[in-house]
């Protein structure tokens, strides 16, 4: 679902945030993204998701390239940023119809998933309040159910779990899993290494730009934790 090849980025000033990265996510698995900060992680999702060019390099989502499709990419792919920022003077039933007109998700489905994603997030009663009104979780719920409003192919998640409460978490952390069991591919980035240990199907470790683990969780984990390999890797590699 998502192939990224040969990636590398080197910002303005000379920075390279990434480089040479290839790595593949399949439909129907959790790939989760690790690193340091300044490993190259967002670098890489914006990237993924087109709203940062690359300098070498190719991505192709669904088979379709991210610099030559990007429609294409776009029209099944869900995003949700560190720090969402949302259309603050509409209510969240106004955003998330407005969501809804640009993946052109029609009427009956749309209710139907607003009400399925706004209960599990317990967002609904508030749906009608403006956005400013929002507290930065709840902010962060709504982005979440706009992008699962789509049943996007592949969701695309950077730090999802900064702000949500212990609920929303394991909320979140079951409509992932559900969303993977119906054929979608998820890549996202976390420093909570507990919950990609048990999440993922897939771990890649970034460092310095350059992708220095990828593989099954149980074989990139072995014997040992994801915290210990991970710091294992960032002191010592
Ligand atoms: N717009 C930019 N211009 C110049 N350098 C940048 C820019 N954005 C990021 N960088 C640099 O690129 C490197 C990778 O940054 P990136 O944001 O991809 O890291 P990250 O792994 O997402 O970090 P964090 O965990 O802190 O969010 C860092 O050294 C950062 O300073």
């Amino acid at each position: 679902m998502l192939k990224i090849t040969h990636l590398s980025k080197t910002y303005k000033g000379g920075k390279k945030a990434v480089d040479d990265l290839t790595l593949t996510v399949e439909s129907g698995e959790i790939f989760g993204f690790i690193g340091h900060n300044g490993a190259g992680k967002t670098t890489t999702i914006k990237s993924v998701v087109g709203i940062l060019d690359f300098d070498r390099g190719s991505i192709e989502i669904d088979g379709h390239s991210v610099k030559d499709d990007p429609m294409a990419c776009k029209s099944i792919t869900a995003y949700i940023p560190d720090n969402p920022d949302l259309y603050d003077h509409l209510t969240g039933i106004q955003y998330l119809g407005f969501v809804g007109d640009v993946f052109g998700v029609e009427g009956q489905l749309r209710r139907q998933r607003i009400a399925q994603y706004g209960d599990a997030f317990e967002l609904t009663a508030n749906l009608g309040d403006p956005v400013s009104s929002y507290s930065h979780g709840m902010k962060q719920k709504l982005a979440l159910i706009s992008a699962l409003l789509h049943a996007p192919k592949l969701l695309v998640l950077d730090e999802p779990f900064v702000g949500l409460d212990p609920k929303a978490s394991h909320t979140l952390k079951q409509i992932m899993a559900e969303l993977c069991a119906q054929g979608s591919a998820i890549f996202f980035s976390t420093h909570v290494l507990e919950v990609a240990e048990k999440l993922c199907d897939r771990i890649g470790i970034i460092k310095e730009g350059r992708l220095v683990v990828s593989g099954p969780t149980h074989e990139v984990i072995g014997q040992s934790s994801l915290e210990d390999v991970f710091l294992e890797l960032i002191d010592h590699e």
